[in-house]
């Protein structure tokens, strides 16, 4: 069996490698850093954002990307949605004519408005059957540190996305699949942009009942998207939808959860940025998002109340005043 490539040696890339090392799996991690790459070849676990997990023995990390990607079946994608075209362009060169590209992102990105799985097919210039999104209540940490999850593995090509669940089966992680790819990566994008909101309503001292409501208002407009975008409404009840929104809302692992907190009490977007370290997707895809509902002639008013916290300096009590005020209407 040929190696897997994961490309990306963060947060969810490390972790991500774990579970496939521990399906039985080969693993290369290509790190942009030669330091954490050398420090998983040479301690087995990476020193930057998990010191405390061991990482199988059958995953390794190089800083050439070419070394990485030659030979894999399986080309695991974690980097920045931000970063994905341009990272493809360099990778492209290597990938091998039938790998399956498995993408981790839950981002929309800026200027395109496109899902990262359309940046992949366009980027690498692959077909669309070749490329399975993996989509979930999925957070790095408790992932890392063997907690039991379950996650979506969404392809149009069922061979291809079978192909992933069997890769990531481990008795702390089980994968379904589905062939709804605009629905997953839609939940996944989403919820980032609604745990946002959600820890602007905790750090503002809100009470449950208005938390309980952007989960609910949040799953409401992401559908509308969804479906707008040809998604089937049912992905949104499932583990891509539902299931990460909760999971992250209700995190303290959460990044975008942690990011909403820090401005909810204040914080400018800059401050949130250096203290949360790591990629809060929901800051940036906020504004995609915004732009890809209007496109679409879809109202997406948490996510228009979240852009304008983080990028035009509104207050959050004002974003939630014209939330609460909007002309009633029916559920
Ligand atoms: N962490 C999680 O719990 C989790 C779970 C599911 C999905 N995701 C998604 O996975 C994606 C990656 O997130 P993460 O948690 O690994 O983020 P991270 O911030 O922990 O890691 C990002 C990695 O990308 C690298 N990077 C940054 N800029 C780059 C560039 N220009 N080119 C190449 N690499 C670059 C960083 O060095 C780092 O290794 C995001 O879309 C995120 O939403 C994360
Ligand atoms: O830490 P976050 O907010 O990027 O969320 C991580 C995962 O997407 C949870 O499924």
């Amino acid at each position: 069996m040929s190696h897997v490539a994961v490309l990306g040696a963060g947060s969810w890339g490390t972790a991500f490698a774990k579970v496939l090392g521990d399906a039985g799996r080969d693993v290369t991690i290509w790190s942009r850093r030669e330091t954490v790459a050398a420090g998983i070849r040479e301690t087995g676990r990476n020193p930057h954002y998990f010191p405390d997990v061991r990482l199988p023995e059958r995953v390794t990390a190089t800083a050439d990307a070419g070394k990485a990607i030659a030979g894999a079946e399986i080309v695991v994608l974690a980097v920045p949605s931000q970063t994905l075209r341009g990272n493809l362009a360099d990778w492209r060169p290597f990938l091998e004519s039938d790998a399956t590209l498995v993408s981790l992102m839950k981002g929309i990105e800026l200027g395109t408005t496109k899902r990262m799985s359309e940046v992949v097919i366009e980027a690498a210039n692959v077909p669309a059957d070749r490329v399975v999104v993996v989509s979930g209540p999925n957070l790095a940490p408790e992932i890392a540190a063997g907690q039991p999850a379950a996650t979506v593995a969404a392809g149009i090509d069922l061979r291809r996305a079978t192909l992933v669940q069997d890769a990531i089966t481990t008795p702390y992680m089980r994968p379904y699949t589905n062939d709804d790819v605009v629905g997953a990566e839609l939940g996944g994008a989403v919820k980032n942009v609604i745990a946002l909101a959600y820890g602007i309503a905790e750090a503002m001292g809100l009470g449950d009942n208005i938390k309980a409501t952007l989960i609910t208002r949040g799953l409401a407009e992401t559908a509308r998207l969804g479906v707008a975008l040809g998604a089937d409404p049912l992905t949104f009840a499932g583990l891509s939808g539902l299931g990460d929104l909760v999971g992250t809302c209700h995190s303290p692992y959460s990044r975008n959860r942690t990011f909403g907190e820090r401005l909810g009490r204040g914080e400018t977007v800059e401050q949130a940025q250096a203290a949360v370290g790591q990629t809060a997707e929901g800051v940036k895809s906020c504004l995609a998002i915004r732009d890809l509902a209007r496109k679409n002639n879809v109202e997406m008013p948490i996510t228009e109340q979240v852009e304008r916290v983080c990028h035009e300096g509104a207050d959050p009590r004002e974003a939630l005043t014209i939330l609460m005020t909007r002309t009633t209407k029916a559920e």
